[in-house]
This record gives structure tokens, C-alpha cells and sequence, in this order.
């Protein structure tokens, strides 16, 4: 076997955490008109063909516009079940053992689906692929920041009745012209609750945004980060707080973040020291889950060995799970790459 088939091979057996997924980005095609047809809501595409045609986005916007579409076939809670059955049992087939997942509360909300149904049937999938399979994983509501502080604020009080459900809160949706700034008293009143706080920065925003979630929200990581890269000041404070990045490399190339995926800044993250992690983002959208990102990423920036392994490690590291927990996936991992030295 060439170097190439040898580490996907790698990546496909390690065991993988999960760590910028969104549930509803998870919808697939096929899904989709299942539900849709279940629930006797019109989608605007006649076929999956016509669908996965109009997957051709141009930035963040063009696919948010099709995303808020398709999850708009969501009503009850066994929808709800159903969309996070599935995409536990596709990563589970990937040897993924550890998720953190956002939803989008306001997205359904918006629609009359209350927060009740949406989180009872995410939250009994999660602890159903504990039970099968011990995977573990993490609940993170997130914000959407094209609405108003006040909508988020209205959500918080929402999820109160569920926080033992909650691990954390998110920020997602629209970046341009929303900056983590605008969430500055919402974010407070969640790390006050005892929530933990990640935020979408720098995927379509410029540094100042990743800044104002570092400084001014005290994220405990930041998902994409990819600006990040353009100012230095930026990058020495994300080593020194070694705050983990959520990268997402075939929601990069989807979304025109990057160019062409040999140019993809994960190579140049990995050497500067940031603790960057591989995540699929909305896998039904950007063609991939873990394993399609990791391949992509081993057969166009020519990651090696050294460089896949750090990579597994930090999403174990930069997970929420407890120490204890880590050290299980750590041994696991350090095992499967000792062969291979
Ligand atoms: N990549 C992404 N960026 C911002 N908001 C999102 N919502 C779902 N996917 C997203
Ligand atoms: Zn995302």
C-alpha cells in the first residue's frame, strides 16, 4: 500500500470525536423527502436529484438559504429522533465515539416546532447511541446570529427546563455583519448558567470577530477560525490560551472558504502549534463526513503520520469530555499508531 492509502486507512480506523456538527446539516436527500412526504410538507425541489443539484454555493449565505429550507420538513419529535439516529449510526460506522452537537433552536422556533420536541427527540438519540454503543457525546444549543440578542435571550429562557441536558451554547448562522459582540450579555447570562461557550469565527469573518469571541465572550473554543490566520497577535494569543479550533475542510472548499483543498490552512495551523481539529459541519451539504474529510485533507495537503495523529489527539483533547474519558480514546489512539512507526 502507497503512503496515501495507508493513512486513510489510518484515519478511517482511529477512533474520532465529531466537534462542529450540525444536526440539521446532517439532513440528507433522501431523508428529507421521507419526512416531508411523512409529515405532508411541500419542499420546493420535485426530486433528491433536483435537490443535490442546487448544492452549488458560492459563500456561507447561499448555503444557509437552502439549509433553513430543508429543515423547515422538521415537525415532531420523532423527525427529530430520526435526523440524529441517522447520522449517529453513520459516524458510528466510521468509528467516531464522540460527538458535540449544535442545534438550532430558533430555526424551529420560527416555525411553531417547540424547543420540547426538538430537544427530547435529539437528546434520546444521543442516549440511545450510548446505550448501543457507548459513544458519548455533548448538547450545544446554538444562536443564531442574524437574530436579534433578545430572540437569543427568549431561547436561553426556553432551555432553562433542559440545561442537564445542555453542555454548552454556539453562535452560527450569518457571520458578516454579526459580530460575537452583538451576544456579549446573552453569552454572560449562559457561562453564568454554567454553560460552555464556542463560536463560529473568522469561517467568513475577519479577525476582529474572532477576537471579540476570544476577548470579549471567553469562548472555550472557536469553530472554523480560518482568519485567524491573518493577523499574528490573533494566532499568539490562540497558542498561548491553547484554545482548540473546530476546522471543517470540505465545508471550506463547499463554501468557497478556501480555493482548492492542497491550499487548506489546516498544514499551516498544525505548525504554527493551534490546536486545530477536523470536523464535517453540515456533512449532508459539503459532500463528506469525518472519514471524506480526513481523505480529503490526506490526499491534497499531503498530511503525514506525525501530522494525523496530532490531529486525532487534539479532538480527543479539545473535546468537553472529562479527562478520564480522554485518556481511554488517548490509549486507544496511541496503540493503533504505535503499528505504524
Ligand atoms: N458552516 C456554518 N457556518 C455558520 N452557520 C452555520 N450553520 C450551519 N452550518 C454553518
Ligand atoms: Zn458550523
Amino acid at each position: 500500500m502507497d503512503t496515501t492509502n495507508t493513512l486513510i486507512a489510518l484515519s478511517k480506523a482511529m477512533p474520532k470525536t465529531e466537534l462542529h456538527l450540525h444536526i440539521e446539516g446532517t439532513f440528507e436527500p433522501e431523508q428529507m423527502f421521507a419526512i416531508a412526504q411523512r409529515n405532508q410538507v411541500a419542499l420546493k425541489y420535485d426530486s433528491v436529484e433536483a435537490l443535490i443539484a442546487a448544492y452549488q454555493f458560492t459563500n456561507l449565505q447561499d448555503f444557509l438559504d437552502l439549509y433553513y429550507q430543508g429543515m423547515s420538513v422538521l415537525l415532531h419529535e420523532e423527525d427529530f429522533y430520526d435526523l440524529t439516529m441517522a447520522y449517529l449510526t453513520k459516524v458510528h460506522s466510521e468509528n467516531v465515539v464522540h460527538v458535540e452537537i449544535f442545534f438550532d433552536p430558533q430555526g424551529h422556533l420560527s416555525r411553531d416546532v417547540s424547543f420540547d420536541v426538538q430537544i427530547k427527540g435529539i437528546y434520546r438519540a444521543l442516549q440511545d447511541a450510548k446505550q448501543q454503543w457507548g459513544m458519548t457525546s455533548k448538547l450545544i444549543m446554538s444562536f443564531l446570529r442574524h437574530l436579534s440578542e433578545e430572540s437569543a435571550f427568549e431561547t436561553l429562557a426556553l432551555a432553562k427546563p433542559y440545561l442537564k441536558w445542555i453542555d454548552g451554547v454556539g453562535l452560527d448562522s450569518s457571520e458578516l455583519g454579526h459580530p460575537p459582540e452583538k451576544f456579549l450579555r446573552v453569552f454572560q447570562a449562559c457561562k453564568a448558567l454554567g454553560l460552555k461557550v464556542t463560536a463560529h469565527a473568522g469561517e467568513e469573518g475577519p479577525p476582529e470577530y474572532v477576537w471579540q469571541a476570544i476577548e470579549d465572550i471567553g469562548v472555550d473554543r472557536i469553530d472554523h477560525g480560518n482568519r485567524a490566520l491573518e493577523d499574528n497577535n490573533l494566532i499568539c494569543t490562540i497558542q498561548q490560551r491553547n484554545l482548540t479550533l473546530t476546522v471543517c475542510p470540505l465545508s471550506n472548499l463547499k463554501l468557497c472558504v478556501v480555493d482548492d483543498m492542497k491550499d487548506h490552512p489546516i498544514t499551516r495551523m498544525l505548525a504554527l502549534g493551534l490546536k486545530a481539529t477536523v470536523n464535517s459541519d453540515d456533512p449532508a451539504y459539503f459532500g463528506g463526513y469525518m472519514n471524506d474529510n480526513y481523505a480529503s485533507l490526506i490526499q491534497h495537503t499531503g498530511i503525514n503520520l506525525a501530522q494525523l495523529y496530532q490531529l486525532a489527539k487534539n479532538g480527543i483533547t479539545g473535546s468537553w469530555m472529562t479527562r478520564a474519558q480522554q485518556s481511554v480514546h488517548l490509549n486507544t489512539l496511541d496503540a493503533l499508531f504505535k503499528q505504524y512507526k
